[in-house]
């Protein structure tokens, strides 16, 4: 195979995944994602996306078969080895955050990387402002709206840059002019060639930003089609 089709591709292998005190949600599943595409992925609750979205986040380990993002193989690389290359925005957003006040929220992760503060408080501010989140920069993230929670959340994955994000139902509980605001980030995103996993069940934001629309029946897919 050509080895740069393989590094742009998140390579869904054959896997089969079972939850030790559930069913078996995957069996001999295989998808390929192009990371310079939007992928949308819906399909009834419970047939398996977000356990999608954690094998490929390295969260669960397949039983069987193998995941590779950017041509390496899930199994060999530490959860903040994955982090580095995915962003991944949890479908319950108070699950992410950790921090004791949102700008800490934004600007902690990277200093304790090592990078330039300026540089990084530079960055949270232009997401505060681009999020709506500067009246709560002080607040305990605990204390935010559910709304809130959710524009922080994503805006922490974007601090980091990742070449490829995945968002898990990112339109919940957000009014129609937030789905706005986050559309319209999403199309800068796109514009610098960063590609979307999609999980939503919103139809308008799955025409805006699907390039391609998979949809899911109990770990199957039964259509997969490009717009
Ligand atoms: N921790 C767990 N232990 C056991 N079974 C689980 C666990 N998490 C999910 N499941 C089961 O695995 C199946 C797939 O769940 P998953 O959350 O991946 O579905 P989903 O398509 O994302 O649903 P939703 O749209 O409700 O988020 C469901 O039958 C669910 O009940």
């Amino acid at each position: 195979m050509n080895t740069n089709i393989k590094k742009n591709n998140i390579e869904i292998n054959e896997i089969t995944y079972k939850y030790q005190k559930g069913r078996c949600v995957f069996n001999n599943f295989s998808l390929q994602l192009n990371v310079n595409e939007s992928t949308v992925i819906t399909g009834k609750n419970g047939c398996g996306k977000t356990t999608l979205t954690k094998l490929i986040m390295g969260i669960l380990k397949p039983n069987n078969g193998y995941i590779e993002i950017f041509g390496q193989e899930t199994k060999k690389l530490t959860l903040g080895q994955i982090g580095e290359k995915i962003g991944y925005v949890f479908q319950y957003p108070e699950r992410q955050l950790f921090s004791t006040s949102v700008m800490d929220e934004l600007v902690f992760p990277l200093i304790l990387k090592g990078y330039d503060k300026e540089e990084v408080d530079k960055r949270a501010e232009k997401m505060l402002k681009l999020f709506e989140l500067n009246q709560v920069k002080n607040s305990y993230p605990f204390f935010l709206s559910y709304g809130e929670k959710r524009r922080l959340a994503i805006a922490s994955v974007l601090m980091n840059k990742p070449e490829y994000i995945i968002l898990d139902e990112p339109t919940a509980s957000l009014d129609s002019e937030r789905v706005e605001i986050l559309s319209q980030v999403m199309d800068k995103l796109r514009a610098e060639k960063i590609g979307f996993l999609i999980i939503t069940h919103n139809d308008y934001f799955m025409e805006r930003h699907g390039d391609r629309i998979i949809n899911m029946e109990e770990g199957e897919i039964i259509s997969d089609k490009r717009l």
